[in-house]
């Protein structure tokens, strides 16, 4: 069985190069203008809302058909035309210049698949089947929907200030890591939860910490 590496990618102002222009390059780019990359589109033809993304200056549409060459400077590819000889091409120039890419056709002739993918926010869940179907991945990450529902981004933005509120304020290390531990733990998520997930007040927080650094 193929075993994969999982890892959270920053792609942030890197360019990444979407070869064809179909349904499926539609979802790549789509991912990848939600974690701000630089995407360039190439293709003759594009879906409507990837039209309407060029339109918006979201993204560089190329108006033809790939040709070698076209990596150059590029961090990452996607080869999702539906011509396996081009995907095949697209693929053998990422692996000469060592760059990321991925084969919509032929997974294997590239160096990374994607996961379905569950945002909240901050909280990111990433379902891989490896390959071995990619619904199955879906319907997991589906009836992970309803057990994560839109609470968690409130919840994860109040951590992350909680977080940053003691470190600025706890000196002592092993204080810190107490109020750490805490703040991450299941009671945080009852109190957020009986507080209708609103995120609480700097001042609120600074209570809480006086609270349990006493205990
Ligand atoms: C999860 C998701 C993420 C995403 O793409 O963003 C994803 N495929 C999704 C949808 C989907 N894929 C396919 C259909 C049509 C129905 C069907 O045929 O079953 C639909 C449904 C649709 O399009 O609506 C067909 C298909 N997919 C691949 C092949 C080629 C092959 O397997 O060899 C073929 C046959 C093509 C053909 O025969 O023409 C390959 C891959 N698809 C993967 C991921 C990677 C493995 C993930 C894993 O196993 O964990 C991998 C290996 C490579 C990759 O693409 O990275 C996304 C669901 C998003 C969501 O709903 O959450
Ligand atoms: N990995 C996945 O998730 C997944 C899911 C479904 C299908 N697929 C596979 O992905 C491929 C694309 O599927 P789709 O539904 O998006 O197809 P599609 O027919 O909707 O789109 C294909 C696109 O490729 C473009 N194209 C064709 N030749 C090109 C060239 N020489 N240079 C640049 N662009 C070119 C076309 O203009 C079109 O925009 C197929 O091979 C399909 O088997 C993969």
């Amino acid at each position: 069985m193929k075993s994969y590496m999982p890892i959270m990618l920053d792609c942030a102002g890197r360019v990444c190069v979407v070869v064809g222009g179909g349904r499926v390059a539609e979802r790549k780019a789509g991912e990848l203008l939600a974690c701000c990359a630089l995407v360039t589109v190439i293709s003759p033809r594009i879906t409507p809302v990837l039209k309407q993304r060029h339109e918006q200056g979201e993204l560089r549409w190329l108006s033809r058909k790939y040709a070698p060459g076209d990596l150059e400077g590029a961090f990452m590819a996607h080869a999702a035309t539906n011509d396996p000889e081009v995907n095949r091409s697209v693929a053998e120039e990422a692996a000469g210049r060592g760059i990321l890419a991925n084969v919509a056709d032929r997974p294997e002739s590239g160096n990374f698949i994607h996961p379905s993918v569950l945002r909240r926010g901050r909280l990111l869940i990433a379902v891989s089947a490896s390959g071995a179907g990619p619904l199955a991945a879906s319907t997991i990450r589906r009836k992970l929907e309803e057990q994560f529902g839109t609470e968690y981004e409130a919840y994860l933005d109040c951590l992350y200030e909680m977080r940053k509120t003691i470190k600025e304020q706890v000196c002592d290390p092993a204080a810190r890591q107490k109020l750490l531990k805490k703040a991450s733990g299941p009671d945080m998520l009852d109190a957020l939860r009986r507080n209708g997930f609103a995120c609480w007040s700097a001042e609120r927080i600074r209570q809480w910490i006086d609270d349990n650094q006493e205990e």
